[in-house]
């Protein structure tokens, strides 16, 4: 699997702002432009306002490609539709600590499948609610706009979780990354690297660019 440390700089397109039309070949265009990793959304109409995809989407995007998928549940039970998730070829499954279900358990399934594990928090959700799974997870998403959609603007007030998330974790000795997810372009992207984050999800700024390899390398390269 991989070697990466949250001293890497990963960018991560969201597959929600690709054409859906034509899921394999955005895949590949990702892949091919320089994505580390596929930031794959996972919407029910119920914990967010929007239906996005399921298991057989991500199986698809699986099947296209070896590339890491790091799979973004915004689904009100996690722990129910779990196992279709991880049969489906996700490689990191992230779940929301605000979502119905017991989060430790949720993250020992996944890890005891085999996969890596992460915890989000929504930009209304303190900091303290993700700390007591520092010690068990593999990254930590610092939401920066409300879950739901794409395209939406960056919230710079969520920063200060990201600095204090990331000095707790270097006081302690861990090792999760960061990850920012939503309105990350050339702009904001600055903003998020300068507080701790390591691992960006940007769809919009990526997929949409007029030139996507030059999109994600500016993100790189910052
Ligand atoms: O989780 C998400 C929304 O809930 C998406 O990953 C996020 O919005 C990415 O889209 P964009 O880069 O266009 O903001
Ligand atoms: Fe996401």
């Amino acid at each position: 699997m991989n070697t990466w440390t949250p001293a890497d700089r990963l960018i991560a397109p969201s597959l929600l702002a690709a054409d859906f039309a034509r899921v394999g070949e955005e895949t590949k265009r990702a892949v091919a432009s320089g994505a580390d990793w596929m930031h794959l959304d996972v919407m029910d109409g119920h914990f967010v306002p929007n239906i996005s995809f399921g298991p057989s989407t991500i199986d698809a995007v699986n099947q296209t490609d070896d590339v890491f998928l790091d799979v973004h549940l915004m689904i009100s039970r996690p722990d129910v539709y779990l196992d279709d998730y991880i049969k489906a070829g996700a490689d990191m499954i992230t779940v929301h600590v605000e979502a119905d279900h017991d989060v430790n358990e949720t993250l020992d399934r996944i890890h005891a499948a085999g996969l890596k594990a992460g915890v989000v928090i929504n930009p209304a959700t303190p900091l303290s609610a993700a700390e007591p799974y520092f010690d068990k997870i593999d990254m930590l998403l610092v939401m920066t706009v409300v879950p739901g959609f794409g395209g939406q603007s960056f919230m710079p007030e969520t920063m200060p979780k990201v600095t204090e998330a990331a000095k707790i974790r270097d006081q302690r000795g861990l090792n999760f990354h960061i990850q920012v997810d939503g309105g990350i372009d050339a702009k904001t992207a600055p903003i998020a690297i300068e507080a701790g984050a390591n691992v960006l999800v940007a769809g919009s700024s990526t997929f949409r660019a007029p030139d996507m390899a030059a999109a994600i390398s500016q993100l790189k390269a910052i």
